[in-house]
């Protein structure tokens, strides 16, 4: 691993990833890689899955071409240095911010969209010119082999390296130092990705998870909901980051809305569930058997069938649930939907805020006010009103966590201020010394005044005459001077 590591740093130091037209380049060909090996792409992450191509294709693959896009027309502006506002002290020099990359950044990929949570912070990565390790996850066992096998073929080989392996490899790889480390993956692992990185002061991005609610006012059309509900909870075998993860609303809503879901289950994938290309499976026996365990003692309004030799959960809704039993304490990352009984939105706010802050939160209402209320008194990575997932979607969101669900963000030009820094630059000239007199020793209550009346803007009144003639003085001076030189 040092060895490996050492490399992408002396590849990095050669400066070849910096020039803009080289991170198009490398943009233009991961665009290629994944337009002329798409069907490669899409078989592996259908396999790794149990997921049809379309579905492949419309949940990764156009994030991932949507997002080269957009990088590829905006980067020509986001690498340009930015003038910034002078003050007093500096109004005759260059001042700007110039975005620089932080060097050699370590990706550690999830398994659940193993493709676009890979790859798009890459794409970000490789726009703000850095050199980039990536780890995939080992659970998406053939996204990981084709991406070690393509990315190779398409992109520079030793600014960007793929290194495969589970837990012992990720361990050893934590052991280097990095200047930034990008982790998507459940909350436990992210600390123990922070600690590693702590041995180093190498800034994490942590994209976690948690367990987003999802409240459902009154005041709202049933059908609708319970769709985009159904859609964002039971899409990828409910292994989504920001899917619903339980729903809040009035006892009185429980059966309509167990009801309206349970049409829609038919609508979208048959009477046959298990039959349906648009139903997913559980990715391994571990976490089907976690996911069982967050039923028992629970009551199971529709669902909760199972196949363990395919890792088969069917779209279950669980209704009455007490907040205290399992299935509430942690994230569910499976086809369960529990439905909490609370008697009102101030109830619901206090639920929400009285645990740890979600990835996402949603609410569905008519009343605009409400949906307002419940952004303005709580906390959560991303909200979306009337809809689910839909945040994710739009670039010019940053997309991360708050509080336990992660830091940073992602996406867009968020994934370009991620592994940029902003470096600050100034840049003065080695004459006009005069002006720089009020900052050397000694020092004395004059130059205390001066100083007060530059940067602050408070002056003495006795003083005022005295003060606006030399200040006029000296600015006629330094101008003289500006002009001469
Ligand atoms: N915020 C997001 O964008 C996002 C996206 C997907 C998943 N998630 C969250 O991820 C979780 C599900 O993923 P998971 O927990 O199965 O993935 P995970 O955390 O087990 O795996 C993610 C990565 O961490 C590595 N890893 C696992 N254990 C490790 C260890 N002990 N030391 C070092 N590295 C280790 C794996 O090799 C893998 O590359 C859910 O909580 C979900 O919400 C968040
Ligand atoms: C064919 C029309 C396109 C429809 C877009 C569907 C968007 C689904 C996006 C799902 C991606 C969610 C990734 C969440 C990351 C965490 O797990």
């Amino acid at each position: 691993m040092e060895l490996e590591v050492r490399r992408v740093r002396q590849a990095f130091l050669s400066g070849r990833s910096r020039p803009l037209r080289f991170r198009l380049q490398q943009l233009e060909a991961l665009r290629r890689m994944v337009q002329e090996r798409e069907k490669d792409i899409l078989a592996a992450i259908a396999s790794d899955l149990c997921k049809s191509e379309f579905n492949v294709y419309s949940q990764e693959v156009i994030t991932v071409l949507g997002e080269i896009d957009f990088m590829l027309e905006n980067l020509p502006e986001w690498v340009t240095a930015k003038p910034v506002k002078k003050n007093v002290l500096t109004m005759l020099d260059e001042a700007y911010i110039q975005p620089q990359p932080l060097g050699v950044v370590l990706i550690i990929g999830a398994w659940n969209y193993p493709f676009v949570l890979t790859i798009q912070p890459l794409i970000g990565a490789i726009a703000a010119g850095n050199a980039v390790i990536i780890k995939p996850s080992e659970l998406s066992e053939n996204t990981a082999k084709i991406l070690a096998k393509l990315l190779p073929q398409y992109l520079d080989q030793d600014l960007y390296i793929i290194i495969n392996g589970g837990v012992e490899e990720t361990t050893e790889l934590l052991k280097q130092r990095f200047d930034h480390i990008f982790y998507t993956g459940n909350t436990a692992v992210g600390k123990i990705i922070m600690e590693a990185a702590a041995k180093h002061l190498t800034p994490v991005t942590l994209e976690l998870g948690g367990k987003s609610p999802c409240y459902i006012d009154k005041d709202c059309d049933l059908d609708i909901v319970c769709r985009r509900i159904t859609w964002g909870k039971y899409m990828n075998c409910g292994q989504t980051c920001i899917a619903p993860d339980y729903i809040l609303c009035e006892a009185s809503l429980q059966n309509q809305i167990v009801w309206k879901i349970k049409e829609t289950v038919k609508e979208f994938y048959g009477e046959n569930i298990k039959e349906s290309p648009d139903y997913e499976r559980i990715i391994n026996l571990r976490h089907f058997k976690r996911i069982l365990s967050l039923l028992e003692g629970q009551k199971i309004a529709f669902g909760g069938e199972t196949d363990e030799a395919t890792r088969y959960i069917a779209p279950t809704v669980l209704t009455d649930v007490d907040p205290k039993t399992k299935v509430m304490q942690e994230e569910i990352f499976g086809p369960i939907l529990p439905i909490v009984p609370v008697k009102n939105v101030d109830e619901a706010i206090n639920f929400i805020n009285e645990r740890e802050k979600p990835l996402a939160l949603y609410v569905f209402s008519h009343n605009h006010k409400l949906i307002k209320r419940m952004i303005d008194e709580t906390s959560s990575g991303g909200v979306t009103g009337n809809d689910v997932i839909m945040h994710f979607m739009l670039n010019s969101f940053p997309f991360g966590g708050v509080g336990s669900s992660g830091m940073g963000a992602y996406h867009g030009k968020h994934s370009f201020d991620t592994f940029s820094h902003q470096r600050p630059c100034l840049l003065k000239s080695l004459k006009r010394e005069g002006a720089n007199k009020l900052r050397y020793p000694p020092n004395s209550q004059s130059k205390v005044d001066w100083g007060k009346f530059f940067l602050l803007k408070r002056f003495n009144k006795e003083k005022l005459g005295l003060l606006l003639l030399t200040f006029l003085g000296i600015v006629a001076a330094v101008l003289v001077k500006a002009e001469y030189y």
